[in-house]
């Protein structure tokens, strides 16, 4: 539910039209004219003028007191002045119901994020859900209704393997507490910004779950919500998961699909983390005795090449992009160390995005590159994939590859410089909410035609007899690719 919840409120005293030119999209249906998170001032026709009062008690630290303030966003057309403006004002409540267009307004942050298993009796079911995900395990349409059967086959195959994992980095993901903490300094930084939130954490596949967020966020009577997945890049398998999700959910229920949302689908390129990552890679770099021969390793956790090639996934040219941004950010430091991207932590018996993260680094030792630092990039968490994969599978086969100097960059974590990033990143997005698009696609119709649906089961259950019987998935169990 959520991590930092309290009960804040923000009377709203204008809001004059948010006229952003946003259109449905079959896959991912909010796309805004907010250029992924940053509202495009330059093509935009609108001005929103948001000027908010917040009367707060916080709850949860058990603060008695209520403050009173007020703060103000601007933001204007090309042809007006003002781009963007913080500021800060102080009135009673009775100022602000004595304006017409006085509404309460309460604002909500939404953090999305993958979650992970808090003790080993949870691997198994978090697995389950995992895998359940269409996102995650793309059957065609005809073979829907194996997802669950496959999916509790295919984690209860994994659950050996994954629960040495987690028992090797203390018995549990770490991501639930980390993301916590996030939530706590995004909330923080956000009020010394003068932009009072609620924040709640919303998990895909455990605790606490989105679902639970989103039921926290009406039962607060949130009244304009920011969704930030803390997924830097965009991927159908991570943000595009969870906004599916949140669709959902939103598109079923009268309250929220007339909430005001803005979704921030990606933020890599934004300049707080490429200077975040940036100082990090730096810091690191100090630690080798040689610093201007280590090879910088971007390792990034990898997806199936269908979702590139044949769903549109950006995530490869957005991984690349970054990548190539905070390359440009270092050499604007000064540093010029040579540097690749690889990919890590497949799953199953389908190709991969390449290069993978393993191999490269044979290769490397084989090439005579005797320093590298890892750098984990497509998360801000520690997490098993850092823990254990690169910590230790990684760093083991590197060193045995002929790497003698290893290093690893910290996930950002809680860095405060990121932090601030994030909450320039919501009150940049929030004058864009829009409500959800509330229309059900043709091929949801579809599924609710008894007849298609008893055709559909029919064909589906023969196709999948055979898929099941396959040599490649036979294969993959007995290779243990799962
Ligand atoms: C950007 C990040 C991630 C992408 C893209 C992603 C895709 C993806 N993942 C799997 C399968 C698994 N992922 C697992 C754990 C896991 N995945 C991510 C991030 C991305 N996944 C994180 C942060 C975590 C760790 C959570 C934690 O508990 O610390 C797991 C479980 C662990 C294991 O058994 O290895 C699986 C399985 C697929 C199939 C996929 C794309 C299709
Ligand atoms: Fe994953």
């Amino acid at each position: 539910m959520s991590a930092t919840s309290y009960s804040g409120v923000l009377s709203q005293t204008k809001l004059l039209g948010s006229n952003l030119n946003c259109s449905t999209h079959r896959r991912f249906p909010t796309s805004c004219r907010l250029s992924e998170g940053s509202l495009d001032l330059e093509k935009s026709t609108s001005r929103v003028f948001l000027s908010s009062c917040s009367s707060t008690s916080d709850k949860r630290n058990g603060m008695l007191g209520r403050s009173h303030h007020c703060s103000t966003i601007e933001k204007r057309n090309p042809v007006g002045q003002t781009f963007c403006s913080l500021g800060v004002c102080t009135h009673s409540r009775v100022d602000v119901e004595s304006n017409s267009h006085a509404t309460e307004e309460r604002v909500g942050v939404l953090l999305l994020n993958l979650g992970g298993p808090d003790t080993l009796d949870d691997v198994q079911p978090f697995l389950f859900n995992l895998f359940a995900d269409p996102d995650i395990i793309r059957l065609p349409r005809l073979f829907r209704f194996l997802q669950k059967p496959l999916a509790k086959l295919i984690s209860v195959f994994r659950a050996p393997k994954s629960k040495e994992g987690y028992a090797s980095i203390g018995g549990g993901s770490p991501l639930r507490k980390i993301t916590d903490e996030q939530a706590d300094a995004l909330k923080m930084a956000l009020e010394a910004k003068n932009m009072p939130v609620n924040v709640y954490v919303g998990m895909r596949y455990w605790y606490p779950f989105t679902e639970e967020a989103i039921q926290q966020i009406k039962r607060d009577r949130i009244t304009r919500l920011v969704v930030l997945p803390l997924y830097p890049q965009f991927s159908i398998s991570t943000t595009g998961s969870s906004i599916r999700v949140m669709q959902n959910i939103f598109r079923e229920d009268a309250y929220l699909s007339r909430l005001p949302v803005s979704i921030i689908k990606s933020w890599y390129q934004r300049e707080g983390y490429i200077k975040s990552m940036a100082d990090l890679i730096e810091k690191e770099l100090t630690i080798f005795s040689k610093p201007e021969e280590v090879m910088i390793f971007f390792s990034a956790h990898g997806v199936p090449v269908s979702y590139v090639e044949n769903a549109g996934d950006p995530y490869k040219d957005q991984m690349e992009e970054c990548i190539y941004l905070i390359m440009q950010e270092l050499k604007a430091r000064g540093t010029f160390n040579e540097h690749t991207l690889a990919f890590q932590s497949r799953v199953g018996p389908v190709q991969w995005l390449k290069p993978y993260t393993d191999e490269v680094l044979v290769e490397l030792g084989q090439k005579g590159v005797k320093s590298l630092l890892a750098v984990p990039v497509s998360f801000v968490s520690e997490h098993i994939e850092t823990l254990e994969e690169i910590d230790m599978e990684y760093k083991e086969l590197a060193l045995e590859s002929g790497i003698e100097n290893w290093g690893r960059v910290p996930a950002l974590g809680c860095t405060s410089s990121f932090i601030m990033d994030l909450a320039d990143a919501v009150i940049e997005a929030l004058p864009s909410a829009t409500a959800m698009s509330t229309s059900r696609n043709t091929s949801e119709a579809v599924d609710q035609d008894p007849m298609r649906y008893v055709i559909k089961m029919f064909f589906g259950s023969i196709l999948a007899f055979v898929l099941l019987l396959s040599p490649k998935m036979l294969v993959a169990f007995r290779n243990k690719l799962f």
